[in-house]
């Protein structure tokens, strides 16, 4: 039985070890493998059974070409790379892996959040330039520096990472708002749900966690932004394509939307006119959210369970 992994650099590009994996069947690792050449990936899918990947597109086209694939699992969460729907109706169970990076990526949006707020690495880096030691005054800042304690976070998406992410924000003193189609107990005991136009009205900061489904892709839009307070920060590592990115560039070169902390954004990696590299007070980082080691190996042992669980003939995790 032949399992291909596309793209498996990300995932371990070193430091853990796909040997779990080969003993379940014959396994090629890719380091990585075109998002655009769809020829590239039918031929390096060939006549593999289970296709296990974590931002290689895999279409109709390419599940048709492939007749051989019968289980596919992300080496991720969220699955928006994969026509879930399409693989449904060929029967082709898809598998995630959920919960792996709950800690991190909460840990991560928070992190970005921080960093709007007292812009650290810009304070430090100038301080390293000289710009503390020529100070007329014993202390400077460059940008205005802001207190979380008692103001209100709003989080779309409200499953786990919306959760943990509203765990640490109410530790710091924030109000917690939360915008979920399944409000859940665990959910109501860190923030009170409400209404999107609620959450826009009421948030100083608003935090994206929902998966990018049709529904929620250009959710943070232009009419979405008008809503929201003046100054709101904007958070988002879920997924890129859930801002209209030009909409949110002209929110914060107009000072609307006051900072923002992107770990996604629309087209991976970001192309050069990204409206956003060139918008103020605008946090990128190159999607790293789910990066550290500890997340990372959890994605390992859990694709080894999920591959299993499929191969025992009862996959699990199964998204569509
Ligand atoms: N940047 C990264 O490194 C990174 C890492 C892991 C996950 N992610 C992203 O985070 C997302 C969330 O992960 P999770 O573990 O919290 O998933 P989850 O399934 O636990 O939570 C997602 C929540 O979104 C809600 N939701 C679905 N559709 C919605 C809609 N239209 N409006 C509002 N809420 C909606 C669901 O009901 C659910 O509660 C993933 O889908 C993935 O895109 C990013
Ligand atoms: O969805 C996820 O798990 C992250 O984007 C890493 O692939």
């Amino acid at each position: 039985m032949k399992i291909v992994v596309l793209d498996g650099y990300t995932e371990n590009p070193g430091d853990l070890s796909w040997g779990e994996l080969e003993k379940l069947g014959e396994l090629t690792v890719y380091d990585r493998t075109s998002v655009t050449d769809e020829n590239e990936i039918i031929s390096r899918i060939g006549d593999a059974e289970v296709v296990i990947t974590n931002k290689t597109p895999i279409t109709k086209n390419i599940m048709d070409a492939c007749p051989g694939i019968k289980y596919i699992a992300m080496l991720a969460t969220g699955y928006n790379v994969v026509d879930y729907v399409y693989a449904r109706e060929k029967g082709i169970p898809l598998s995630n892996v959920p919960s792996y990076g709950t800690a991190s990526v909460g840990q991560f949006a928070i992190a970005m959040l921080l960093e709007l707020c007292h812009h650290v690495a810009h304070h430090s880096q100038t301080v390293h330039e000289g710009k503390w030691e020529h100070c007329q005054d014993w202390c400077y800042w460059d940008y205005p520096l802001i207190e979380l304690d008692g103001k209100t976070m709003g989080i779309i998406g409200f499953g786990r990472i919306g959760q943990q992410t509203g765990k640490i924000a109410k530790a710091m003193g924030m109000n917690i708002l939360a915008y979920d189609n399944y409000p859940n107990e665990s959910g109501k005991e860190i923030a009170e749900y409400v209404d999107l136009d609620t959450l826009y009205a009421k948030s100083d900061v608003i935090a994206l966690h929902c998966p990018l489904f049709p529904e929620t892709q250009g959710i943070i839009n232009k009419d979405a932004i008008a809503k929201m307070k003046d100054g709101v920060m904007i958070l988002n590592n879920s997924r890129g394509p859930l801002i209209v990115e030009q909409d949110l560039a002209d929110a914060l070169n107009s000072g609307k939307v006051s900072g923002a902390g992107l770990d996604v954004v629309s087209t991976e990696p970001i192309k050069g006119d990204n409206p956003l590299l060139k918008a103020k007070n605008c946090i990128i980082t190159p999607h790293i959210s789910w990066a550290p080691k500890e997340s990372r190996q959890r994605i390992m042992d859990h694709t080894v369970e999920n591959v299993k669980a499929y191969l025992a003939g009862a996959p699990i995790h199964v998204v569509n």
